[in-house]
């Protein structure tokens, strides 16, 4: 069974030692206790991070900042006023907490005028497609790619990465798309535009 080979592979590469992270910390595993890896994270994670620590990070790269994980409207504002140079709409590929709207239901309603991008749930290039028509000027794809790395390393990478602008290429011709540019609002439909048609008739 292929999908059980991959399984098989994929859970050994997150299991076997943390080759890049080898002499930054303890990679060993202590299991009723929680890994040295989970403290590592958590040491990470600064619960006091707000919104005015964003004009410090600007301050310390000439790079530009994008927030990632902007959700709401509201938010979408607020990232605008502090200055960066662009949003990416994401629930962070679902891994964080369970029932978040999926983002590719929510990405329209951010309407600002810095670039926002998008994540989360991209399987085909189609869903690239469905992603530029809703407003997003990319896509960006994050299992499928370290599905390919666990199945066939690096050329397993590029193969998806590969069959995903194939499949959007492939969508752009069928829908009269010859430029990204002409991905527009009316190539895709809505729950919400359905509701509106209904309530014309
Ligand atoms: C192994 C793994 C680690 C991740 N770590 C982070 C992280 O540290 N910070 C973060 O914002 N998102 C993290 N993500 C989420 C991705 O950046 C991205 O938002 C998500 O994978 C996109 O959804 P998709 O996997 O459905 O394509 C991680 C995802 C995976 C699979």
């Amino acid at each position: 069974n292929v999908s059980f080979y991959y399984l098989k592979k994929f859970c050994r590469t997150i299991t076997s030692p943390w080759e890049n992270l080898e002499g930054l910390l303890n990679t060993k595993f202590v299991s009723d206790t929680g890994s040295s890896l989970e403290a590592f994270a958590n040491d990470k994670n600064d619960a006091s991070l707000c919104w005015k620590d964003i004009g410090w990070l600007r301050s310390i790269t000439s790079l530009p900042n994008l927030i990632k994980g902007v959700f709401t409207p509201e938010d979408a504002i607020k990232v605008v006023q502090v200055g960066v140079a662009g949003i990416i709409v994401s629930n962070h590929g679902g891994g964080q907490l369970d029932y978040t709207p999926a983002t590719i239901s929510v990405v329209h309603a951010v309407e600002v005028k810095i670039p926002v991008l998008m994540d989360g749930g991209i399987r085909q290039g189609i869903d690239v497609s469905k992603a530029l028509a809703l407003g997003a000027k990319a896509a960006l794809i994050g299992k499928p790619v370290i599905h390919g790395l666990a199945a066939k390393g690096g050329s397993g990478e590029r193969r998806v990465i590969k069959m995903r602008k194939d499949e959007f290429e492939f969508t752009m011709a069928h829908s009269g798309c010859p430029r990204v540019k002409h991905i527009t609002r009316n190539h895709v439909r809505t729950e919400s535009d359905s509701l509106h048609s209904k309530s014309k008739l």
